[in-house]
């Protein structure tokens, strides 16, 4: 998608003061979108809902999309056609509509910063500081943080840390905690900006068996407070515990999607089952 960069940034966006009621909208709305990388097309005209407050769990073999629809969800990646709507806002852009016909503008990059923000990402490698404590990564910047806002910052990531069961692990480096510990601190910093909506990609495959389950705890946890998720995983199980929506994704397009019901314990397409029966 080529568009000018949008001038300004609009004055509801910059102070963040006027709040629509977005109560009855998807959180996140994804139309027809594609994503080329070079002559390479990634994704082939991607339609997908999430619903607030519900957990989507993306399944499909590997190089079919999940990751890229999953960064083009926060702009991680450009898209190249259609549109990504999360809590409403087009991602990345504005429409204009001037004498019937709509013009799309690229967003400044404050603004799309500030889009970025709503939403946590949790990423295969746990990307954490390595010389940096897991309170400091979880407090994310703390040299940059002072006095009253330095200790307010502290307290949320003790908190956080609490609730990903690592209060007995806040002074210890990175290299110090095991894998799934280290993917728990990554979720509590990714919980650090408040975000609206989390998007775990492949957060367990890293891991040695054993450690899965820890993280899929918090995950299951964090989906039973009510946070709206998008998880790209081959964990079956824990899709068909906690997902209300499983979508089934080949060669850059959804194939299949329903509850796991449907989806994994009686898929209709021959692509999906051939792939649930390699990895089941
Ligand atoms: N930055 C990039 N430049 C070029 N091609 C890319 C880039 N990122 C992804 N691709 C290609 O896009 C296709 C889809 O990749 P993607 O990572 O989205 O798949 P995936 O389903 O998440 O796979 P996996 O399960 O192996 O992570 C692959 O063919 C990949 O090589």
């Amino acid at each position: 998608m080529s568009a000018p960069t949008d001038p300004g940034i609009p004055d509801a966006q910059k102070s963040g003061s006027v709040q629509a009621d977005r109560s009855g909208t998807p959180m996140v709305e994804v139309r027809e979108l594609h994503k080329e990388f070079g002559h390479v097309h990634v994704l082939k005209g991607v339609d997908l809902e999430v619903e607030r407050g519900s957990v989507c769990v993306i399944l499909g073999p590997s190089g079919s999309g999940k990751s890229t629809l999953l960064r083009c969800m926060n702009e991680l990646e450009e898209i190249t056609g259609g549109s990504v709507l999360v809590d409403g806002e087009l991602m990345g852009f504005r429409e204009t509509t001037d004498k019937g016909s709509t013009r799309l503008h690229r967003l400044h990059p404050r603004v799309i910063a500030k889009q970025r923000s709503r939403i946590g990402m949790v990423f295969q490698r746990f990307n954490l500081f390595p010389h940096m404590t897991a309170l400091e990564n979880v407090m994310e910047a703390p040299v940059q943080v002072r006095g009253d806002a330095k200790s307010k910052a502290r307290a949320r990531a003790l908190e956080l840390l609490e609730r990903v069961g690592l209060s007995d692990r806040v002074d210890h480096y990175p290299a110090q905690l095991s894998g799934g510990q280290q993917q728990r601190v990554a979720i509590a910093r990714a919980l650090a900006m408040d975000p609206e909506l989390m998007l775990f990609d492949e957060p367990t495959s890293a891991l040695d068996p054993e450690l899965v389950g820890e993280v899929l705890a918090v995950m299951q946890d964090l989906a039973r407070s009510g946070m709206t998720m998008v998880v790209v995983s081959h964990e079956i199980g824990f899709a068909r515990e906690v997902a209300d929506k499983v979508v089934f994704m080949d060669d850059g397009v959804i194939v299949e999607e329903g509850p796991p019901s449907e989806v994994i314990d009686a898929p209709r397409e021959a692509r999906t089952k051939d792939f649930l029966s390699h990895v089941l």
